[in-house]
């Protein structure tokens, strides 16, 4: 081990290192040094790589044949001992005698035997003489990992298993940082090979390698990864490789031995387990690499990033991440079984409370633990973990605040939709819209229910310190519920126009129905002054519904004054077009031709005589009826108040679009005018023939021979009368009185009198003559008498007392009596006699005999 003692003074690199002929040769020349401290102890890089790689190592020209190995370890631990045993280096190696550090910075140099390997003796970590101060090594052991294609990590056996003592905080800082050096854009991977010193235990390679690949599983999962690298592996930059040495002192032999078969590993191609592999190439050529492992340190020392831990810090990190992700799994017992119950819309009422007292669970056991380590690590470790801990916690919160937000939304709608309906229906009972019922009293209480049931939901998920709120959610409620207020307000006024618009046709209606019931003069001046009523009548209504449902902006109400006048106007217009319907047309023609035609001017229906001009009256009459057809075909709006002309600009707030004066005001068209102009000249013509029937019949006289005839054969009857003064008297009074009645026109109501005291007497008569039959009957035997007849009725053999008994129909000729059966006929001449002529009434008329008939 002499050999291996040769000390070279730390100078730095950068100053020039303690090597003999440097500069003067390719290779090592004659036993002289070759290694260069590449960096310093004050971290300075030295500027002589360059002429290192070309002359001293004759790398310069090589491309890509070159290979990079660096060490990694805690000082003392032979690293440059098994490096000089493999590469056949002259690295320094601590005197046994004086344990101290040896190996100061960075080192470099070239393997022998022509070996295109380039070697980074790196400073051992955890050294005494830097006490606190971790910084190179962390630097050192980044740069390392982050240029070599395979990093010895050198360990004694005993410290496998061990966290500190086996360097693993480092290490997981320095693949932090690597990973968010370099991890993105890096070529190749590194050949982590753990060489484990002084394997002199029974435990196996194998137990001792899946330990420490446990462990930087668990370090790799425990890495706070960059963004996008979350799921990567650690077998996705890193492959380990495990080898033990005997040890050194105790069994030199097996150990030089074993160095030996490790050397082959790193020199020879062929041999197994050869650690070169293409794979971990970086891609930069030989000449290229100075400038190259100079800008890498350059990275590495200037990254903020690097201010690593001290040991401390590293053991609170581990720690307070340990009892983070314990006191996490209670914490998320708790909340997980609330979450798929709230994805599935519920509001969970339980929620706040429950999240309340897990976070509160968690905090409290991660800071009874973590407290007791590095300050600054627990703050900071403390303040991702309620990160954590809120960051869940406001997923939660805020998936059932946007139920709620939902759910409130749509109440909203349906219930004030369900109120308005309500309070529509209190308003047409009551007949005004009263301020009680009015819009936005009534959506206003909807609206502050809901509001209110959303609060409290939101104020039950509210946790104290916790770095988020809700109130963002609650703006966007109220953002909602004004979406749908609009919409509801949109609604109301709809069913307001239609409501406005259904009272003004009902009201025109009845203007229309009576003006053109009998059209003329002034017709449309009537209905225009319908319609200007229930315009304005329409008109201050809805102002003051608009008032009440607070529809806001002047020209929104505008246009809904707008589209109630069109409304209005169409209303009147749809009437107008029934009422000129053709029938309706013929109907109004013919009433006209008729006042005209068959009443006088008094509106007494006339008696054509002969003496009339039925012609010029009749031609009069349907050329003024006619004149009623232009009346009603076209509407005439120039009598309204509220109507501007049609054809005017800015007319527009009463006749919807594409409005054409000619167009809309026509009721009836041209041809079909004319259409009806025909068939109401033919059914003038039907009338007037009508009158002309009537006006013959009146002109029909009884022929004179009959006149002559009558007096011959009536001459005794008329002398008669003539000469009794009371048939004269009498005659004079029949005669005089028939005259009476026909000039007064009153034959027809006579008549019926007459007809009515007929009818009057016969019933009188016929309940005397009921009365005087049953008072005879018993009297004449009736007992005896009455029972044969109605044997011989009926056919039945003997009378019953409680029998009742029928008079026949009297004075009608279908009485069924047999035929010479005495006592029928008596009875029918007895009937006929009675009934004075055979009255219907009397026919029905029927006699009751009880038993207790006396
Ligand atoms: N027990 C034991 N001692 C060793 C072994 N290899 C080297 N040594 C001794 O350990 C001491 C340190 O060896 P170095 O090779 O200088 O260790 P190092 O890790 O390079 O030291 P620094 O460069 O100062 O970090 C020396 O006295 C070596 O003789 C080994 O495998 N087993």
């Amino acid at each position: 081990m002499a050999a291996d003692n040769q000390r070279v003074p730390s100078a730095g690199g950068a100053r020039g290192p303690t090597v003999p002929g440097a500069g003067t040769g390719p290779l090592r020349a004659g036993g002289s040094f070759t290694r260069l401290q590449m960096v310093d102890d004050e971290q300075r890089f030295s500027d002589e790589l360059p002429a290192y790689m070309q002359h001293k190592w004759g790398l310069s020209d090589v491309g890509f044949d070159y290979n990079m190995v660096a060490v990694f370890g805690s000082q003392s631990t032979g690293k440059s001992t098994l490096l000089n045993r493999l590469f056949g280096t002259r690295f320094d190696v601590m005197d046994e005698g004086n344990r101290q550090q040896t190996t100061r910075g960075i080192w470099a140099d070239r393997g022998t035997d022509a070996m295109p390997v380039l070697i980074l003796d790196v400073e051992g970590t955890d050294g005494r003489e830097r006490g606190e101060n971790q910084d190179f090594e962390r630097k050192s052991a980044l740069f390392s990992l982050a240029i070599a294609e395979v990093l010895i990590v050198n360990m004694w056996e005993t410290m496998v298993g061990l966290y500190n003592g086996a360097n693993m905080g480092l290490l997981k800082t320095v693949m932090e940082v690597n990973l968010q050096l370099f991890g993105a854009d890096r070529e190749g991977r590194t050949l982590l090979y753990f060489v484990i010193r002084d394997h002199v235990s029974t435990t196996t390679l194998e137990s001792l390698a899946a330990t420490l690949r446990k462990d930087m599983e668990r370090i790799w999962d425990g890495l706070s990864k960059p963004a996008g690298m979350e799921d990567t592996r650690l077998s996705d930059f890193f492959d380990l490789k495990f080898t033990s040495l005997p040890h050194k002192l105790l069994q030199p032999e097996k150990f030089e031995q074993a160095a030996l078969t490790l050397r082959k590993q790193f020199t020879d191609k062929a041999a197994a387990g050869y650690v070169f592999r293409p794979g971990y190439k970086r891609g930069v050529p030989a000449d290229g690499f100075p400038h190259y492992a100079q800008a890498v340190w350059e990275k590495v020392v200037s990254n903020k990033d690097l201010d690593l831990p001290t040991q401390q810090e590293l053991l609170a990190q581990y720690r307070c991440d340990e009892i983070a992700a314990a006191a996490l799994a209670p914490f998320r017992a708790a909340i997980e079984p609330l979450r798929p119950r709230v994805r599935e819309g519920e509001i969970v009422r339980e929620l706040g409370e429950v999240a309340r007292g897990a976070r509160e669970q968690a905090l409290g056991g991660f800071d009874e633990q973590a407290a007791r380590y590095h300050a600054d690590v627990y703050k900071k470790k403390r303040a991702a973990f309620v990160q954590t801990l809120d960051g869940e916690l406001h997923s939660l919160a805020l998936n059932q605040v946007k139920n709620a937000q939902s759910q409130a939304a749509d109440r909203f709608a349906s219930e004030s939709h369900r109120a308005l309906e309500d309070a529509a229906a209190k308003a047409s009972a009551e007949g005004a819209v009263s301020a009680e019922h009015s819009f936005s009293v009534v959506v206003g209480g909807v609206r502050r229910r809901m509001t209110e049931w959303f609060g409290g939901i939101v104020k039950s998920l509210a946790i104290e310190g916790a770095g988020w709120s809700l109130e963002s959610e609650v703006k966007q409620l109220e953002s909602m519920l004004d979406a749908t207020t609009a919409k509801l307000r949109v609604a109301e006024m709809e069913r307001t126009l239609a409501q406005l618009r259904r009272n003004a046709q009902d009201a025109l209606g009845e203007v229309i129905a009576d003006r053109m019931g009998s059209p003329g003069d002034g017709m449309w001046a009537g209905v225009m002054a319908g319609f200007d009523e229930a315009v304005e009548q329409a008109e201050a209504q809805l102002r003051q519904r608009m008032e009440l449902a607070e529809v806001g902006g002047a020209e929104q109400r505008q246009q809904l004054v707008c589209k109630l006048r069109r409304s209005v106007w169409e209303a009147m217009v749809e009437s107008l077009r029934e009422e000129v319907a053709d029938q309706m047309v013929l109907l109004k023609l013919r009433g006209a031709l008729e006042d005209r035609f068959r009443y006088d001017e008094n509106g007494l229906p006339r008696v054509w005589l002969p003496s009339d001009d039925i012609d010029a009256q009749f031609a009069q009459a349907r050329t003024a009826a006619q004149a009623l057809l232009p009346l009603l075909s076209r509407i005439e709006t120039s009598a309204s108040r509220v109507l501007p002309d049609p054809s005017a600009a800015g007319a527009g707030s009463f006749f919807p679009a594409g409005f054409s004066a000619e167009r809309s005001l026509t009721l009836i068209p041209a041809g079909r005018a004319r259409e009806l102009a025909k068939r109401f000249g033919r059914e003038a013509d039907a009338l007037y023939l009508e009158a002309k029937r009537a006006m013959v019949t009146t002109q029909n006289h009884v022929p004179a021979w009959v006149l002559v005839l009558l007096l011959v054969l009536g001459w005794n009857e008329a002398m008669t009368i003539l000469f009794n003064p009371l048939y004269l008297v009498l005659t004079a009074l029949v005669g005089g009185t028939a005259v009476v009645l026909y000039q007064l026109r009153l034959w027809g109501p006579a008549l019926r009198a007459i007809n009515g005291l007929l009818s009057a007497a016969n019933d009188h008569v016929h309940e005397l003559l009921v009365e005087a039959v049953n008072r005879t009957e018993p009297a004449q035997g009736g007992a005896v008498s009455r029972p044969s007849r109605r044997s011989a009725r009926h056919g039945h053999a003997k009378g019953v007392a409680t029998d009742e008994i029928e008079l026949e129909p009297l004075g009608d000729g279908s009485l069924s009596s047999p035929a010479g059966d005495a006592t029928s006929a008596d009875t029918s001449a007895d009937a006929d006699r009675l009934s004075g002529g055979g009255s219907s009434s009397s026919s029905s008329a029927r006699l009751r005999h009880g038993a207790d008939t006396p």
